[in-house]
């Protein structure tokens, strides 16, 4: 294999060492310290100076001179005609599909009467601005436009404001503004990067703050989200792109199997990719593939530095192996190429999202299947799940009790207030159980 497509690690499970299970396991990326300092900085920057901090980072990090933040509505009119019908059209069907799948899981309200008299509800509300970054620094990501926005929109969000970095014209890409049109968006600022994400969590002239901040992005969008964490909702920790490839002889073929570890490497060279199976003569075959695809891609700078760094071929023992292998990773997407994946799919807590079989790339999930694309990455995938609608709503609870209710409850609980050593409470409880009747009357 070439030096250009040497993954980082080739090898048998079992023979691991502590060095390379740290970085399958363990897959922050960057200096950890230096990009925390970098980005605190930074946020810093935005709460004190605002607007003029963005122009600044534009002119430093993006290489432009802005007139202004904010696209303007016009703007996205006409790059909805600019562009070709089938862009348009993809577009759509994927924001349709993403409404589909969205709305389908959307909590409802709940009322109980947990004893007679004492009735309880929870009821979801949606936020009422929420952000929505897009990344826009490697490549142009409207598909992520669509799974912010159209989940925020499901979720009954009135102000959707998207981010993305500007391109050299002082605008994110046409294609972004198209998909803020159809997806829904309330407006729309040329914007990236850890400033972004400061402008949307604390607000600036230009930008309003927003309760939540969601999406994924390259590692200093990463750090500045869980640095506001504080302060506003964020999503996952959805950072550089991965995947594992999971796949046993005969149920895919090889060069499917390596284009899917070539698919997610394009994002970033910080992208982690692996492949485990329990077959020598596939992983051979996927090798092979793999050494191809990476010498014919355009991308090939990006994806030889994501397989040198973070890519993985893995031989396992047997079946059992290679799934607790799979689980241990916890991918942010996992591509199930076995004899039963659906069992498979069953026996796994930790992944991002699951591709079950030979035609499940995870370029269908990525733009088009409707499930959402925004997912935990670096393992966190252990705690945290994929964007939602139910990241654009909060609830809260209600309580009502009738005489009878009062009149039954308010013994034990003055029983418990005076074990807190909380009469106040006692008294506020027994007022209402002796004469409940007379006094609501
Ligand atoms: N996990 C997910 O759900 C998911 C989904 C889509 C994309 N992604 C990931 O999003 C990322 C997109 O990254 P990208 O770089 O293309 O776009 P990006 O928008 O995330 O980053 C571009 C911005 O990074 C900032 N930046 C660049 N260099 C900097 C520096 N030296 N210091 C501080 N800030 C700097 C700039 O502000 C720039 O606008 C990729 O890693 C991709 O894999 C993840
Ligand atoms: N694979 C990315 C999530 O890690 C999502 C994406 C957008 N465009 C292409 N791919
Ligand atoms: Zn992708």
């Amino acid at each position: 294999m070439s030096a250009e497509s040497r993954p980082a690690i080739d090898g048998r499970i079992a023979e691991l060492d502590d060095g390379q299970r740290r970085l399958l396991f363990d897959r922050r990326v960057g200096d950890a310290g230096e990009v925390a300092d970098a980005t605190r900085a930074l946020l810093a920057l935005v709460r004190s100076e605002g607007d003029d901090a963005l122009f600044d980072f534009a002119r430093r990090f993006d290489g432009v001179e802005l007139d202004a933040l904010e696209v303007p509505r016009e703007k996205w009119g006409e790059a909805l005609e600019s562009l070709d019908s089938e862009v348009i059209d993809a577009l759509t069907r994927a924001a349709r599909n993403i409404e589909t799948f969205h709305r389908a899981q959307l909590p409802s309200d709940v009322e109980v009467e947990v004893e007679p008299g004492v009735t309880l509800g929870r009821v979801f509300v949606p936020l009422e601005a929420v952000g929505v970054y897009a990344p826009g620094g490697r490549a142009a990501y409207p598909s992520s436009v669509l799974m912010g926005v159209v989940p925020a929109r499901a979720a009954g969000v009135k102000e959707i404001v998207v981010c993305s970095p500007p391109g050299p014209d002082g605008m994110p890409s046409p294609v972004v503004l198209a998909a803020a049109a159809i997806g829904g968006a309330t407006r729309l600022f040329a914007v990236g990067g850890a400033g972004a994400i400061g402008a949307l969590a604390f607000g600036t002239g230009s930008i309003p703050r927003c309760a939540a901040v969601v999406g994924p992005g390259n590692r200093w969008v990463l750090e500045a989200k869980q640095q506001v964490a504080g302060e506003v909702i964020i999503d996952s920790p959805a950072g550089p792109s991965e995947v594992l490839v999971v796949a046993e002889e005969g149920c895919a073929q090889p060069a499917w199997l390596a284009a899917e570890l070539i698919a997610q490497a394009e994002h970033d060279p910080d992208a982690a990719v692996a492949f485990v199976t329990t077959s020598p003569s596939l992983l051979e075959a996927v090798r092979r593939e793999l050494r191809i695809g990476v010498a014919a891609t355009p991308r090939r700078e990006v994806v030889a530095e994501a397989l040198s760094t973070r890519g993985a071929l893995l031989l396992a023992a047997d079946h059992d192996e290679m799934m607790t292998f799979a689980e241990a990773y916890a991918g942010e997407h996992v591509v199930l190429c076995t004899r039963d994946p659906r069992a498979d799919r069953a026996g796994m807590r930790t992944p991002g999202t699951v591709f079950l079989g030979g035609a499940s790339s995870v370029a269908f999930g990525d733009y088009m299947t409707g499930a959402n694309h925004v997912l935990p990455t670096a393992g966190t995938a252990r705690s945290f799940s994929g964007l939602s609608a139910l990241d654009f709503l909060r609830s809260y609870t209600w309580q009502e009790l009738t005489a009878e209710g009062a009149a039954g409850m308010a013994g034990p609980v003055a029983t418990l207030a005076e074990a807190e050593g909380l009469p106040g409470h006692a008294t506020a409880a027994r007022l209402r159980g002796s004469k409940a009747g007379e006094e609501t009357s």
